[in-house]
């Protein structure tokens, strides 16, 4: 049996904090800002895998009123997901992913968060697709104001 889900999450880039997407810390003047580490990328593939077996969001496991996760590492917070997801007899298909962000560049980075997604969901990193988008100037991500990331996540009953 299949079962899809998928995640949408935007995060405001601030100053004096670093930026972590796709549990890659990239190079940049501004980083996310969040009660957790605040990266969007990983934060969307959670909510996907939730979504795919029907078990809210990531907010619902991880509450941001609760102490535990200030500055949590968004890893971790994936990998209790996916452990979550491999209890009800999953695997991955296939997760698709894109970064909504006017800058920085994240070609140099993709490869990386791929596999890194990769070794979160237990799966090889031919099975992670990253993109990134800008949208060319316009809206809060076209300003520089934020990054937004969406994620689609296929999973099969082994
Ligand atoms: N933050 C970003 C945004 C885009 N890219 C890459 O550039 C290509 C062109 O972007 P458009 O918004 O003009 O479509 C895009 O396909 C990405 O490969 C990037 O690396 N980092
Ligand atoms: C990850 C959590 C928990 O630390 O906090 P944030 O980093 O603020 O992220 P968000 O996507 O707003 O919601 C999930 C949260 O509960």
């Amino acid at each position: 049996m299949f079962r899809i889900g998928q995640g949408f999450d935007v995060h405001q880039l601030t100053e004096g904090r670093p930026l972590i997407i796709g549990g890659i810390e990239i190079p940049y003047e501004k980083g996310l800002l969040g009660h957790s580490d605040a990266d969007v990328l990983l934060h969307t593939v959670a909510d996907a895998c939730l979504g795919a077996i029907g078990a809210g969001d990531i907010g619902k496991h991880f509450p941001d009123t609760d102490p535990n996760f200030k500055d949590a590492d968004s890893a971790k917070l994936l990998e209790h997901v996916w452990s979550m997801v491999e209890e009800l007899g999953y695997e991955l298909v296939n997760a698709d992913c894109t970064i909504i962000a006017q800058k920085p560049k994240m070609a140099p980075y993709i490869d990386q968060m791929k596999t890194r997604i990769a070794k979160l969901l237990k799966a090889t990193p031919e099975q992670i697709n990253v993109k990134a988008t800008t949208t060319e100037k316009l809206g809060f991500t076209g300003r520089g104001e934020g990054i937004a990331s969406q994620a689609v996540v296929l999973i099969q009953k082994k």
